[in-house]
C-alpha cells in the first residue's frame, strides 16, 4: 500500500456533505465517519488542515435571492461553518487526536481566532487544524477560504471533498452526458468556466501553484485513497 503522496494538505469539506440524508444541519454519523478518515490520514503522518463549508446550514446568496441583505446572510453562513467546525473537532478529539478550531471571526468563548503563526504552532504540536469562518469576509466562499489557508499554511495540495467525484465537462447533476476529467490545468478550469469551484479560489490556487484534487466525500475511504494517489478524482494542476 503506498504511503501518502503529501506532507501537508488542506481538506475542504463541503457543508452539505455533513447533512447525510437530512435536508438541513449535521448528521453525527457522517461527521464521525469523516473524523475517522481524518484520524487515519493523520496516522499516516500527513499534516491536515480542514476548511469546513456551511451550505448545510446557511448560504448568503439564498437570503439575497429572497430580497434579504446579502452581507448579513453571508455572516450567518460563516457562523454555520463555525457550528460544523465545532462538531468536527469534537468527533476528531473523541478518536484520540487533538484538534483545534481556528476561526476567521473572533468568537473567543468557542474557539481560537485564526492567525497564521498560531496555526503553525498547532501544526508543530501535531494537531489537526480546523479552520472556520471561511475568509472572514462576505461575498466570498469557503472554497476561497480553502485556497487562502492552503497558501498561508504552505500546503502541498488542496483536496476538495464534495458531492461529485471530480470535475466534469458540465455539472453532472444537471447533464447526465457529462464526462469526468482525470486532469486539467487551473487555467483550463477557468477558460471552460467549469463551476465545481469558484473562479476566485481556482485563481488563488493557480497563482500559488497549489494543485487542487476534487473527489467525492460520500465514498468511504476516499480521503485516504486520494492521499495515496488512488480512487476516483480529478487533479487540477500545472
Ligand atoms: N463542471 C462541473 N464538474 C463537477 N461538478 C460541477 C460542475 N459544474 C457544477 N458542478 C457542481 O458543483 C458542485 C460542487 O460545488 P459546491 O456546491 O460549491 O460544493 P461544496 O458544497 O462542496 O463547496 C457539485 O455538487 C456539482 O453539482
Ligand atoms: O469567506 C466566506 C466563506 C463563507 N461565507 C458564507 O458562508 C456560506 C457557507 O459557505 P459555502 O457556501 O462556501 O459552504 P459549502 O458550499 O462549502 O458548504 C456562504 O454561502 C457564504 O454566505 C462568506 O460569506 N465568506
Amino acid at each position: 500500500m503506498p504511503e501518502a503522496l503529501y506532507r501537508r494538505v488542506l481538506l475542504k469539506l463541503s457543508g452539505e456533505a455533513l447533512m447525510g440524508d437530512r435536508t438541513f444541519g449535521i448528521d453525527p454519523k457522517v461527521v464521525n465517519r469523516i473524523a475517522a478518515e481524518i484520524v487515519e490520514a493523520h496516522r499516516l503522518g500527513v499534516e491536515i488542515a480542514v476548511v469546513v463549508g456551511g451550505g448545510n446550514i446557511f448560504r448568503g446568496v439564498s437570503v439575497a435571492a429572497e430580497g434579504g441583505d446579502r452581507t448579513t446572510g453571508d455572516y450567518l453562513g460563516m457562523l454555520g461553518t463555525v457550528m460544523n467546525a465545532l462538531a468536527l473537532r469534537s468527533a476528531v478529539d473523541r478518536l484520540g487526536v487533538p484538534a483545534v478550531v481556528l476561526s476567521a471571526i473572533a468568537i473567543p468563548a468557542l474557539c481560537e481566532t485564526f492567525t497564521q503563526r498560531g496555526a503553525m504552532t498547532h501544526f508543530a504540536e501535531n494537531k489537526v487544524l480546523i479552520f472556520a469562518g471561511g475568509t472572514g469576509n462576505p461575498f466570498f466562499t469557503t472554497d476561497s477560504g480553502a485556497a487562502l489557508r492552503a497558501a498561508e499554511m504552505g500546503c502541498d495540495a488542496l483536496l476538495k471533498g464534495t458531492q461529485v467525484d471530480g470535475v466534469y465537462t458540465a455539472d453532472p447533476k444537471k447533464d447526465p452526458t457529462a464526462t469526468r476529467y482525470e486532469q486539467l490545468t487551473h487555467q483550463e478550469v477557468l477558460a471552460k468556466n467549469l463551476q465545481v469551484m469558484d473562479a476566485a479560489a481556482i485563481a488563488l490556487a493557480r497563482d500559488n501553484r497549489i494543485p487542487v484534487i476534487v473527489f467525492s466525500v460520500h465514498e468511504s475511504g476516499s480521503f485516504v485513497d486520494v492521499l495515496r494517489g488512488r480512487g476516483r478524482s480529478t487533479t487540477i494542476a500545472g
